[in-house]
């Protein structure tokens, strides 16, 4: 109180001290103080040769984002046609100068081959990522703490060891396939449908618990899963990070993440109690915390399974276990109610798809396997070019150790950031020839031959790729076979044609995925 008072009366005092004139000119010191702590970073690396886009202040290059005046989707394709047949340059995010990377090789080298200079995720600034609302697990993990975690959890995200899998993912599958057979003249919400199937299947594979989501038509852990991403925290923390820590914002809604903290941590205190393992994917995280890993489900060795045991506490199995509705809801729901919309707008593509499904159907009914799933191949690159058009927009790392651009004298500084404008690199023509067209041909074996590697990246790159890809796809086939089996989807008047993405949202469309569905 003693400072604060005595801050206050020197501030009371300079009323009599100073005249009106010094008055303005104190103000004018302030906004100038202001105004070059917001600007001071733009230009540095245009003086080194490279190219940017004129920053905005306070905004640099976001304004459409952070104002929701462009969907994100079109954000980062008109961002990634801004740089022309640049390899890379410089986007302003925020006030934060950042490398966006266009040119295939380069992105490789920066998430391949030299990835010890970029080990860390950017997706939360390096001083926001200990807040702790923020501290949730693998995602935002840095350095040398997120290598010794990634070992440990891997085992437990790997199919092979997550048995039946796909028996596990067929019982959420087919209360799909009923709850579509109750709607009213077969006019489904394949966004609702998927968003419930992506809770159930998080419930059976990771809990072994049935949570009912799509029997119930919806439960409070969809509402609070759906109240997770609220895109200006997103933006908030990526692009003023400072203002963010100033007001303590986090990145995810903070009811969300205790609500889904208190409910993995329950769980866990039950299983804990019980001292069982089940045969799911806590049941592993648990087995790895106490050593008891089967030598054939074993991917960590002697001492390396020690060191994981280290790593994996409760808390960070709770906080993993949050990690699957965090990363595997919005995601999962979002791409997969994506795949039916492309497929009900596209009669052509849909008659081939229901001939594989079809034959596979005659051997095996409704009991489909992880195994079977393997022979669906045109449904495989149904789904990959559905990923092409619908993905996350981009990816984002930080430089952990200073690294200099091949065949140049710029050095990219530690902390700066580097952006992969995934949207940007999946609809470049160079790559993908008519890129706005759904083609599924793009994905057959023989096309695929010729896909140039980093310019398609739906689950990333490297050894920060992805780590729930293979449980994502799983779901994704599985779900697709059943709905195909049993229907024919069509539009109907509710579905949004020509493609409109919603403004504040990452990529779901504007109205939703309204489609009919005729039994077959
Ligand atoms: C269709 C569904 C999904 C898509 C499109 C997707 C996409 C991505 C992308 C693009 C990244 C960043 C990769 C990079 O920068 O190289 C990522 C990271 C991650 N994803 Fe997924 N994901 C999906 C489903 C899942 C699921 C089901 C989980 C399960 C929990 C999951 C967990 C994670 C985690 C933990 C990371 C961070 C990995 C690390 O930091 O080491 N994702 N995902």
């Amino acid at each position: 109180m003693g400072v604060f008072n005595g801050i206050l009366d020197g501030i009371v005092s300079c009323f009599g001290v100073l005249t009106p004139l010094q008055w303005l000119g104190l103000l004018g010191l302030v906004m100038l103080y202001i105004y070059w702590s917001l600007t001071k970073n733009y230009g540095v690396f245009e003086k080194q040769g490279l190219f940017s886009i004129t920053p905005k202040l306070l905004f640099g290059n976001t304004k459409d984002l952070v104002m929701e005046t462009k969907s994100m989707i079109q954000f980062y394709r008109d961002i990634y046609k801004q740089f022309g047949d640049r390899k890379y340059g410089i986007f302003n995010d925020g006030t934060a100068p950042t490398l966006l990377i266009k040119d295939p090789d380069l992105i490789k080298q920066v998430l391949v081959t030299d990835f010890d200079h970029f080990v860390d995720l950017n997706f939360i600034p390096k001083d926001l990522a200990h807040l702790p609302l923020n501290e949730l697990g693998l995602t935002n993990a840095v350095g040398d703490e997120w290598r010794s975690l990634r070992t440990s959890i891997t085992p437990a995200f790997s199919l092979k060891n997550i048995k039946n899998i796909g028996t596990k993912i067929n019982a959420p599958a087919l209360d799909v396939i009923d709850a579509m057979k109750k709607c009213p003249k077969g006019l489904v919400d394949m966004e609702k449908l998927t968003g419930h199937y992506a809770i159930d299947c998080i419930g059976r594979i990771v809990f072994s618990m049935d949570f009912q989501t799509i029997k119930s038509d919806g439960n409070e852990i969809v509402t609070n899963g759906n109240n997770f991403f609220e895109t200006w925290r997103f933006f908030m923390t990526m692009s003023i990070p400072k203002l963010a820590k100033l007001f303590n914002i986090s990145l995810f809604k903070p009811q969300s993440v205790r609500y889904f903290l208190a409910m993995t941590e329950n769980i866990l205190k039950g299983r804990n109690g019980s001292k069982t393992y089940p045969n799911d994917v806590l049941g592993l995280m648990m087995k790895i915390r106490d050593q008891k890993l089967a030598p054939e489900d074993d991917d960590l060795k002697g001492q390396k399974q020690a060191l994981a045991a280290k790593f994996m506490t409760d808390t960070m199995i709770s906080r993993t276990l949050m990690q699957f509705f965090l990363d595997g809801y919005d995601t999962v729901s979002a791409l997969l109610s994506m795949v039916f919309y492309f497929v009900a707008i596209d009669p052509e593509v849909q008659d081939r798809l229901l001939i594989e499904i079809d034959d596979m159907a005659s051997k095996v009914g409704a009991n489909i396997t992880g195994d079977d799933v393997k022979d669906l191949k045109y449904l495989d690159q149904v789904f990959h070019e559905s990923s092409r058009l619908a993905a996350f927009s981009f990816t984002v790392r930080r430089c952990t150790k200073s690294w200099k651009i091949p065949g140049t004298d710029v050095v990219i500084p530690e902390d700066m950031g580097v952006l992969i404008p995934i949207q940007g690199l999946h609809t470049d023509p160079q790559y993908f020839p008519d890129p706005e067209k759904f083609d599924p041909d793009r994905f057959s074996p023989e096309y695929k031959l010729t896909m140039k590697t980093g310019t398609f990246l739906p689950f990333g790159m490297g050894p920060r790729a992805c780590i729930g890809m293979q449980i994502a796809l799983m779901e994704a086939k599985i779900l697709m076979y059943q709905v195909f089996r049993n229907f024919r989807l069509e539009p109907c008047d509710q579905t949004v044609i020509p493609i409109k993405w919603r403004k504040d949202h990452f990529n779901r469309l504007d109205g939703g995925v309204k489609l009919k569905a005729v039994p077959r």
